[in-house]
């Protein structure tokens, strides 16, 4: 499919110049600098983008709500903004055990907040656990998230006080190595 390509190409470009906006625009309603994490995302993000495929049982007779597309997780690096299409899937926690569909809005991407993100913000901004449960039989499910993270060479201070005080996390100010795969805090 030769002419994927550019369509990925330039799908990823748009993606990744909105991802850079709307972490200026979060860092903003902060009243933090709206640049504050330009320099760990600039001159050029580590971003990933993935075309998933989670085909259902071919017969109702095989598990079909109960097993899991995608486990329980967190995004590792700063933000996710993600397409699914109509038949939903995704679910997000939203309270102690208990996860919620993400409605499917047509023309809508869905924003997952990253680790390297609540890290950014000590614990003020919380990660998105989330997780895809198995479509239904005979349904075949696509969804299409793209993932925008810091470079990852950089090393990322965390916004300091007063933009994210009172947050959740501990008061040591931890510096994160920014490689998602071995994402580390001292
Ligand atoms: O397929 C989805 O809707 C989400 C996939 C996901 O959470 C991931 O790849 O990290
Ligand atoms: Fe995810």
């Amino acid at each position: 499919m030769p002419e994927l390509r550019p369509a990925i190409e330039s799908w990823i470009a748009r993606l990744t110049d909105l991802s850079h906006r709307l972490l200026r625009l979060m860092l903003e309603s902060l009243d933090a600098p709206a640049g504050f994490l330009d320099d760990v995302v600039d001159p050029d993000p580590q971003i990933h983008l993935k075309l998933l495929h989670y085909p259902g049982p071919a017969r109702a007779s095989e598990d079909a709500g109960e097993g899991q597309g995608t486990g329980i997780h967190n995004d590792l690096g700063l933000l996710t903004l993600l397409v699914q299409d109509d038949n939903g899937g995704l679910q997000v926690a939203v309270e102690d055990g208990k996860f919620a569909d993400v409605p499917v809005i047509p023309g809508a991407f869905v924003v997952n907040l990253g680790e390297l993100l609540e890290v950014a913000t000590r614990g003020y901004v919380r990660a998105t656990l989330h997780r895809v449960v198995r479509p239904a039989p005979g349904v075949n499910r696509y969804s299409i998230p793209f993932f925008y993270n810091p470079r990852l060479d950089a090393t990322m201070q965390p916004l300091p006080s007063p933009y994210v005080d009172g947050a959740g996390e501990s008061s040591t100010s931890p510096t994160t190595r920014c490689s998602p795969s071995t994402a580390t805090t001292s």
